[in-house]
């Protein structure tokens, strides 16, 4: 035979190896998902060292060669890694939260408005109620615009306790009469369990604050409720802890989750937190949940607020958030990071002008 037909020989024989291998590596994978869910059901870690150790071990004893066995150990490892990768991907395909449980875009309807439908919505609003006086003129501003959610903080988390900590349920009625007043909804942030039911009446869209993403009594309060919720993904969280702790709303009985990003803490100082813009096309992938940004607590600046917001929309997010206070200088909680009137007059001019279809009138 000559040497181009004893080749293609060859090459066929292994391509048979091949589609073996395939088929075995496949079957192996299947068997490691009905060992993981037995693993689970029985509360044990997916990983197990002793075990994979052991299989390291027989194929030292078995090898006979060519190949070295420590290369065929190596191989071995990435199969292992593939498996408990089968184990962890089966345990997302179950999340209520995730796409593979849910292909279709979850659309939010709070009275003749929606987010998560494809438009660009923008909330806007104080960071903290301070008046009666401020959250109607603040309303009046965003009725002038056309902006429909208007947020304000009643009962505030401040780092330090001598910091104003909110007018509490007074702050909410307030907020509420101004949003009335102008046809606009109320966003807020809740900060306990034991706060939700008296707020519920003043509040169209519960937040769940950045340090509270993993309070989990009070994600499963908020998710025993009919009202849309906006989490903030946590200070140091992973995308994993906030899918996670979305999961928690969604498996009290709430499938009405917004889930927001608002910067991460890490090394960098020149921003107030690190705005992860690319948790939000990671999350329109792995969930099927609307995604939103808030610019103002993620930069902490206000000449960052235009070019992030711009980038939130032009990667995908549902919906901005913004601080906006009629004399920020005066404010009691954020002061350097709210824009005043005139500055989101042109805020809102800018980004029109690059996203027309912003739903602000
Ligand atoms: O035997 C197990 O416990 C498995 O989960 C299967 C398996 C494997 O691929 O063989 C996968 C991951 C573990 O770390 C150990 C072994």
């Amino acid at each position: 035979m000559d040497q181009h037909a004893e080749l293609k020989r060859l090459r066929d024989e292994l391509d048979l190896v091949n589609a073996e291998l395939l088929a075995l590596i496949n079957k192996r994978g299947e068997i490691a998902v009905e060992i993981g869910k037995v693993k689970r059901a029985q509360g044990i870690d997916r990983y197990d060292p002793v075990r994979e150790r052991q299989m390291l071990e027989s194929i030292a004893a078995s090898n006979h060669g060519p190949f070295e066995t420590g290369r065929l150990q190596h191989v071995f490892k990435e199969i292992f890694k593939a498996s408990l990768e089968l184990q962890g991907e089966d345990r997302t395909r179950k999340l209520l939260v995730s796409r593979k449980q849910k292909p279709t875009n979850t659309i939010i309807r709070i009275g003749d408005d929606v987010i998560g439908d494809g438009s660009q919505q923008l909330i806007a609003g104080p960071c903290a109620v301070e008046s009666e006086e401020q959250v109607f003129e603040v309303a009046e501003q965003l009725a002038k615009h056309g902006v429909r959610f208007m947020r304000g903080g009643a009962y505030k988390p401040r780092t330090s306790p001598y910091d104003f900590q909110g007018l509490g349920l007074e702050g909410l009625k307030m907020l509420k009469k101004a949003a009335d007043a102008h046809g606009l909804h109320v966003i807020t942030e809740i900060m306990t369990p034991s706060a939700v039911e008296s707020a519920l009446p003043y509040v169209d869209i519960i937040q769940v604050g950045a340090r509270n993403m993993q309070n989990f009594d009070l994600l499963k309060e908020v998710g025993r409720t009919d009202k849309p919720v906006l989490l903030k993904r946590g200070l140091s969280a992973t995308l994993e802890e906030f899918m996670y702790a979305a999961e928690y709303i969604m498996a009290s009985g709430n499938e009405q989750v917004i889930l927001c990003e608002r910067g991460i803490r890490t090394y960098e100082r020149a921003t107030r937190n690190t705005l992860d813009i690319s948790a939000v096309p990671i999350l329109k992938q792995e969930t099927h949940l609307p995604v939103m940004v808030d610019v103002t607590h993620s930069t902490g600046r206000k000449d960052l607020l235009l070019p992030t917001a711009k980038a939130a929309y032009a990667i995908g997010a549902d919906a901005v958030m913004v601080e906006v206070h009629p004399f920020p200088a005066l404010a009691l909680s954020d002061a350097n990071q709210q824009l005043d009137f005139n500055e989101f007059d042109s805020f809102i001019e800018n980004l029109t002008s690059t996203f027309p279809a912003l739903n602000v009138q």
